[in-house]
């Protein structure tokens, strides 16, 4: 459901100018574009009152066809200007793409996971998708908003000086216009922000029916799904129409605004032409500035809905980055713990809390020595996942201490920590990408005598040998699954090929042949190996195996 978050217009302006800040340069030079653009424009009318007084004259003369040139030459002047416009914008473009894509990439391994513990993650990744809306809408305005608002403003500037009352005029209505907008806007950005948190929902939705379809695809006569999508849709067409009421409103504004404008100059100017104030040139000149300042009027009324889509766009794509980062430990900071082949492990008065929760793992006092082979075990719900995941340095937010070889598991850079500790969690999976990628996750470090090596050990050998691609085979976990057992192997493989200190892991890897699951076993728990393990399993053979037991009962050490 889309959830009623505090959103406010200003602070999504604040992000607005804080991208354009970024682009400084290339937008100034779309401003400078502009400027001479709607110079130009407004000198074409002067031109052509000039065309129209010599034509009364009667005769063709220099300055007629000087003049003429002159107008010529100003159009082909705003093209030019407005292709080099159309190139700023173009490269723009493609720099928010390239620094978002790259702001993401670089951000989501670097989250905070607690901190975005109640979201599904790659739900909320689909935030990105607004990249789009943000490039399109982004150069749009630009282009449109500065060109209009620049030509408005130099249209009513010049007509002021056919006739001071214009001036008044301008003033007045201009005023208007722009405290309507400033009191209206703030609504139309919640609602814009809320129809948008709709269409994430639903698109969520229709995600989640592709993920479980086949329970969908059986039973789809009770059409969940359909009743579902439907509560969504509604949502999102009544947080539509409110936005669009908002945005009624504001059009019906500037509609106002613009037939005011057109009767306003109108009547004034044929007044002031009757009364002989301004000549016959002056009149068509003024006519025609008031044309241009109408279609800038209108290109206004086109680009507000982009001005919302913009700002929206923003405010979802930073859900994502604004979400809080790991800390980072400083290279003063960070003491490279000295590594033996084993790991020492202390906790001391070890507490941690999910977000909202209460206590899931409370007043944890153990050491484990380097080089010993220990396993977890508890019923359901105990905490041996979570502490498993906090000795890997996934979650940072516990309380107490941890130290790794007398140094604090907050102390160590997550180089050195990855270097050293290696985990193979329950919720892992493999990813898009070869089978090498996946178990090496790009470490330079591993030799291809590593990988073979472990590849062994754990069985997986057999099957790249057989694969005509080797290492290179595609893994597509989405689409052509691979056999389970291949899954787990990878996953072990990974865990196992950069020769860590410490070997975190949770047995989940019932898939695997009976033979190769005990040759693993054999491998993780061989005493000669100087390792230090810590598994959770409930398998018999692997926990005997293991030199000591811990029993984790309701998230405390329960003596044995
Ligand atoms: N990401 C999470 N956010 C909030 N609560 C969580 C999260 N993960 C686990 N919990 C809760 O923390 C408690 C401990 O869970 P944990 O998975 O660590 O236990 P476990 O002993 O590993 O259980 P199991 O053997 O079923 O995996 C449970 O009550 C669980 O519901």
């Amino acid at each position: 459901m889309a959830n009623a978050e505090n959103y406010s217009i200003r602070k999504a302006i604040k992000r607005f100018n804080q991208l354009v800040n970024l682009e400084k340069r290339e937008i100034s030079n779309v401003y400078f574009y502009a400027i001479i653009n709607g110079f130009i424009l407004l000198s074409l009318p002067l031109g052509i009152q000039a065309i129209v007084n010599l034509l009364f004259g009667g005769t063709i003369s220099t300055s007629l066809i000087v003049l003429i040139g002159v107008v010529i030459a100003g159009v082909l002047f705003t093209g030019i200007l407005q292709i080099a416009q159309m190139r700023i914008t173009e490269r723009l473009q493609q720099k928010i793409f390239t620094r978002l894509t790259f702001a993401y990439a670089y951000r989501i391994p670097k989250l905070n996971l607690l901190s975005v513990d109640s979201y599904y993650l790659p739900e909320l990744v689909n935030r990105f998708f607004d990249t789009a809306n943000l490039q399109k809408g982004f150069s749009k305005l630009l282009l449109d908003f500065p060109a209009a608002s620049i030509q408005i403003i130099f249209g009513l500037t010049l007509l002021c000086f056919y006739h001071p009352v214009f001036i008044i005029f301008a003033i007045t209505i201009f005023t208007l216009v722009i405290i309507i907008f400033y009191f209206s806007s703030d609504k139309g950005f919640v609602t814009s922000m809320k129809e948008s948190d709709y269409k994430y929902d639903v698109a969520h939705w229709l995600e989640e029916i592709s993920r479980a379809v086949k329970p969908f695809k059986l039973n789809r006569h009770h059409e969940l799904h359909l009743k579902r999508t439907d509560k969504l849709v509604n949502g999102y067409l009544t947080s539509r129409d409110q936005h669009f009421s908002v945005l009624l409103f504001q059009y019906r504004i500037l509609t106002a605004f613009k037939v005011v404008t057109t009767a306003a100059m109108l009547i004034l100017g044929s007044y002031l032409f009757i009364e002989q104030q301004i000549n016959l040139g002056q009149f068509i000149a003024a006519e025609i500035v008031i044309i241009t300042i109408l279609s800038s009027i209108e290109k206004m009324i086109l680009s507000l809905e982009v001005v919302y889509d913009v700002l929206t766009a923003l405010e979802k794509l930073n859900k994502v980055l604004a979400k809080p980062q790991d800390d980072e430990v400083s290279d003063e900071k960070s003491l490279a713990f000295a590594t033996s082949n084993g790991l020492n492990l202390k906790m001391t008065s070890l507490d941690f809390a999910y977000p909202h929760e209460s206590l899931t793992l409370k007043n944890i006092n153990l050491e484990i020595k380097s080089g010993e082979k220990v396993c977890i075990i508890g019923s359901e719900g105990s905490g041996k996942s979570t502490l498993l995941r906090i000795l890997s340095g996934i979650y940072q937010d516990f309380k107490g201490n941890i130290l790794y070889n007398n140094t604090p598991l907050k102390m160590i850079d997550t180089r050195t920590l990855n270097r050293n500790v290696s985990s193979l969690l329950g919720d892992e999976d493999v990813f898009s990408g070869s089978i090498f990628d996946n178990i090496t996750l790009g470490n330079p470090e591993i030799s291809f005598a590593d990988l073979d090596l472990v590849c062994k050990i754990v069985g997986l050998d057999d099957y790249i040998s057989k694969q005509q691609q080797g290492y290179d085979t595609y893994v597509d976990p989405q689409g052509k699954k691979l056999p389970f057992n291949i899954i787990q192997k990878i996953l072990l493989a990974r865990c196992l090929v950069t020769k860590p200190a410490l070997i975190l892991v949770e047995d989940n890897w019932n898939g695997i042949e009976p033979q190769i699951r005990q040759q693993v076993i054999n491998y993780l728990t061989n005493p000669d190996h100087e390792f230090t393990l810590v598994a959770i399993s409930n398998d018999e053979t692997f926990k005997n195996q293991c030199e000591r037991i811990i029993y984790l009962e309701n998230g405390q050490l329960v003596e044995n």
